[in-house]
């Protein structure tokens, strides 16, 4: 369901409704194997057996000589068949030689002469009472695993030991569940990437940190590509399923070539001026429009298509904070549906402002919450980066507003704490808000001067 179109406006889901739509448009992208170096994280799809027994060959644990038998043994070359009272050098690691018994650690042997001056091994004074005991400094194969042993198991979240266990098992690929690969376009030809910028340019806020947003996200962050203002290179862009990194980001996937990306993510160019090229390029392509417009601020000409290979493609506004709002509504839940996530439940939190109505509109307010009420924060324009870079969260506010004290939906930032749930109501302090609702500061409380 979208609004009916108001007068200069073209139809547009509400908040809620696009993010609903953003998950139910898209599905768990099936599971596949992925080099064991780039699996950290990953969650797998199938048990991890042992191909066969681990060790799988017994091996030396000492640096020093296997033997057969007891000493003194006579010396031979290292990995022919040990006769009893017979000794080779071995080092650890080392395969242990048929007929061998136990290694004598090099500390416990030294090397003599027998009566006819031939090198002989006997036990040295630093040999400890019994050594060596049959089977000693010797690891056994199997000892760790057995073939068809599980060793990881479905499910789990694959972390750097794991990622070892699978390396120690011989493996070169672990099968784990879709992850969307999201590749950056970012637009615009007054958007700088280096420096100070002067009138009429703007810095790049996006290459720096949305890869790492979409990470947070449940995505993998891909290569990026910048292009200008001319819908001849927006086009090129968007046919591109393999563009060429503009910067590799340091880290980043270090595969030759990446696969198709499963989401392509734009800055820009998501309103209708001549150079807002989003929409014609979608359509040329014969892609279709999911979502054209949220009814929320900022943010709200945030679109999302996907086109006929099966590609989605998320267009952000060019404003930064109405970029990470676009971001959040719609990226979040898309990139979960895709990941085998789930769409996040909005969380509530006490109101510290009252906030009046805007009819039609969710606003998306960063907030700060101080002594457990969410005051809106200052700076918090759409262009602006400050209120969001010192919240905690932000307040989804309702089009007919909020009251002092009164709990406002909410959403935690992706790289910041969960909200705290609110108090059950029979445990809220026993005096109410002490004034009226009226007389409560309106909109952003200035809390610039707690800052350390
Ligand atoms: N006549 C109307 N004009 C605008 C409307 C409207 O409804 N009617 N909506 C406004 C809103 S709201 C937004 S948001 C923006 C959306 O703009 P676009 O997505 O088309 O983006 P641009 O026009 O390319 O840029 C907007 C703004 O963002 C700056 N920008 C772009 N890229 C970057 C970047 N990488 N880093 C930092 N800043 C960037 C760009 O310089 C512009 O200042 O449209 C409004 N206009
Ligand atoms: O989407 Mo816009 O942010 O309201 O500037």
């Amino acid at each position: 369901m979208t609004e009916a179109p108001r007068e200069g406006h073209h139809a547009a889901h509400t908040w809620q409704e696009a993010r609903s739509r953003a998950f139910e448009v898209a599905a768990p992208i099936p599971p596949g194997p992925v080099p064991i170096s780039s699996a950290i994280g990953r969650t797998l799809a199938s048990d991890v057996l042992a191909v066969q027994d681990m060790p799988h060959y017994a091996s030396s644990a000492m640096d020093g000589w296997a033997v057969n038998g007891s000493g003194p043994w006579i010396l031979s070359e290292p990995g022919q068949r040990l006769a009893p009272h017979q000794a080779s050098p071995i080092v650890t690691g080392g395969l242990i030689p048929p007929g061998a018994k136990a290694v004598l650690r090099s500390e416990s042997g030294d090397i003599t002469t027998d009566d006819d001056g031939l090198p002989i091994l006997a036990l040295g004074g630093r040999a400890k009472p019994g050594e060596p005991r049959n089977g000693q400094h010797i690891r056994r194969a199997g000892e760790e695993a057995t073939e068809g042993e599980v060793l990881l198991k479905a499910g789990t979240v694959l972390n750097p030991a794991h990622i070892a266990l699978a390396a120690l098992a011989g493996l070169d690929h672990l099968n784990v569940l879709g992850k969307p690969l999201v590749r950056f376009l970012l637009t615009g030809s007054e958007v700088v990437v280096h420096g100070v910028p002067g009138p009429g340019q703007v810095r790049d806020t996006f290459g720096p940190q949305l890869g790492s947003v979409v990470e947070l996200l449940g995505g993998i962050a891909g290569e990026r590509l910048r292009v200008g203002d001319s819908y001849e290179e927006w086009l090129a862009a968007f046919q591109d399923t393999d563009f060429q990194d503009t910067e590799p980001l340091p880290g980043g996937p270090d595969v030759e070539a990446e696969p198709p990306a499963d989401v392509v993510i734009t800055t820009g160019g998501t309103g209708r001026s001549g150079t807002d090229h989003f929409r014609k390029a979608v359509a040329e392509l014969g892609g279709e429009l999911l979502i054209d417009g949220i009814a929320m601020r900022p943010g709200h000409p945030a679109v999302l298509a996907e086109l006929p290979d099966g590609r989605f493609v998320l267009g952000l506004p060019g404003n930064p904070l109405a970029a990470m709002m676009a971001l959040f509504t719609v990226g979040g839940p898309l990139l979960a549906a895709l990941g085998h996530g789930k769409l996040e439940d909005v969380a509530e939190v006490p109101c510290g402002a009252m906030i009046d109505a805007d009819p039609g509109r969710t606003r998306l307010m960063p907030f700060r919450l101080m002594y457990g009420l969410a005051s809106p924060a200052q700076h918090a324009g759409p262009g602006m980066m400050r209120g969001l870079a010192a919240a905690d969260g932000v307040m989804v506010v309702p089009p007919h507003g909020v009251q002092m004290g009164e709990l406002v939906p909410a959403f935690a930032l992706p790289w910041g704490k969960p909200l705290p749930a609110p108090k059950p109501a029979d445990d809220k302090p026993r005096k109410a808000p002490a004034r009226p609702a009226k007389k409560a500061p309106a909109g952003p409380v200035d809390w610039s001067a707690l800052d350390a």
